[in-house]
């Protein structure tokens, strides 16, 4: 049982798979590779009190969470090459193949790097379709089961 002042965060998992290099790495990530990444969308708000509604008791309906996040990360990058704007000579070979899925990203696709840009496209999405109701706390990134970042704002 929860108190109607307590805040509460709850977390949404979901799994893609994409390519990426690091193209100044020293080690094995200079070549191109992939990862199974799973993202966890850490939500924080008040449960709530709605008794009869279908999201009474709830932060929010993990389904919620699951379709912004498919929209706006998932569907986008699954299956996607995600290549850094600055690895000019490897964008022009992947936009030389028809019908390729190509990310560019501002950065190189470190782990850290794209657990920010997760984070920086699903913050404004979460506060407007929540309208500030609910607040986007962290995103957990992982690019290997061994090696994960974390990303939340003050
Ligand atoms: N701080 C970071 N370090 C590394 C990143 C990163 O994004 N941030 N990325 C890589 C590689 O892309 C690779 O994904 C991870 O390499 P590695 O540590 O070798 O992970 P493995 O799962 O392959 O580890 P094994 O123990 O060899 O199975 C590198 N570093
Ligand atoms: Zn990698």
């Amino acid at each position: 049982m929860t108190t109607k002042q307590e805040t509460i965060s709850i977390t949404r998992r979901l799994e893609f798979d994409s390519g990426h290099r690091i193209p100044n790495h020293d080690g094995q990530c200079r070549h191109l590779h992939g990862h199974r990444y799973a993202i966890e969308v850490t939500l924080t708000g008040m449960v709530a009190d709605h008794p009869g509604k279908a999201d009474d008791g709830m932060v929010l309906d993990f389904g919620d969470i699951k379709r912004l996040t498919n929209q706006y990360v998932v569907e986008p990058w699954d299956h996607a090459f995600l290549v850094a704007k600055e690895d000019t000579g490897l964008v022009q070979y992947l936009n030389s193949i028809p019908n390729h899925k190509t990310v560019v990203m501002e950065h190189v696709p470190t782990v850290e790097n794209l657990a920010s840009a997760a984070f920086e496209v699903l913050q404004p999405v979460f506060e407007k379709a929540f309208e500030g109701r609910l607040k986007l706390a962290s995103i957990r990134l992982y690019e290997t089961p061994n090696c994960w970042a974390d990303v939340s704002h003050s």
